[in-house]
């Protein structure tokens, strides 16, 4: 599997922009042969959230079209950073990934929405998430924030998930908790995480890349620099149960000692 990771540029509420940037993007990644393609979080507005009613779409958007309409197109799996998603209960984080066929695969709406970017004044959290099935291997999505909560990533390796996707705006004055947490998510839990963070600035925060492609080994497979890039590294998802198997953590986990609140 070849992963290719758009390192966008996003420019605060300029949809039409963004828009065209991940189209080139797109393009580009998929001419690297890539045949899984990876978006950043909030790319069509970035955190405009002043202004996040005229950014929200509903499930079946313009941006949902647009992310089914160019994976048909180029015939990959396409993980669709996220948007802005208009729910009965309000507007949520979103992100859609979609199979080559353009058919939509997989939604997830942001659990962890970060009070420190006023996220949570403006956003409503998911509620479920789940793996599925990417080209017949177990896949999961979170994003940016939720990457600090162990929880869920263990819970989705307890699901069966052997990648994981964070598409992220990650500020660049946290760049450490970034490739730290990036790193100790794929070791713990002995599977690929793919982060795909954003460059650019908004009104509060600079994003400066650094998204990172990593094995279940900890070894860095690819890493972005400071601006627009295209990342890619070619994946071997056998890796994963073989790491299980001479580190058995799954196996050696006690469950009956952790306190877990509810
Ligand atoms: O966790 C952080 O420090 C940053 C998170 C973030 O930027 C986000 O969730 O959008």
């Amino acid at each position: 599997m070849k992963i290719a990771v758009c390192q966008m540029p996003i420019v605060q509420g300029d949809r039409e922009k963004n828009r065209k940037t991940a189209e080139q993007m797109l393009t580009e990644a998929a001419k690297c042969g890539a045949n899984v393609i990876a978006l950043p979080e909030m790319w069509t507005s970035g955190y405009d959230f002043q202004n996040l009613s005229l950014h929200e779409e509903s499930l079946n958007g313009e941006t949902a079209l647009f992310l089914s309409a160019q994976a048909k197109k180029f015939g990959v799996w396409l993980i669709g950073g996220s948007h802005p998603v208009r729910y009965p209960d309000g507007v949520r984080n979103t992100s859609l990934t979609f199979d080559p066929n353009g058919t939509l695969q997989n939604t997830y709406s942001k659990i962890h929405l970060i009070g420190l970017m006023n996220e949570d004044k403006y956003l409503v959290p998911g509620d479920h998430f789940d793996v599925f099935s990417l080209g017949g291997e177990s896949a999961a999505v979170e994003i940016c924030y939720d990457v600090r909560f162990t929880e869920l990533s263990r819970s989705y390796a307890l699901m069966g998930a052997k990648i994981l996707f964070i598409p992220a705006e990650f500020p660049v004055q946290r760049e450490d908790h970034w490739v730290t947490l990036l790193r100790a998510r794929a070791i713990e839990n002995q599977m690929y995480v793919v982060g795909i963070n954003a460059v650019g600035k908004n009104d509060n925060d600079t994003f400066k890349g650094k998204s990172m492609i990593i094995d279940p080994w900890g070894q860095t497979l690819a890493v972005g620099c400071d601006s627009r890039e295209i990342l890619t590294a070619d994946v071997d998802l056998s890796n994963v149960s073989e790491i299980r198997q001479m580190i058995p953590v799954f196996k050696d986990r006690k469950p009956e000692y952790y306190k877990i609140d509810k």
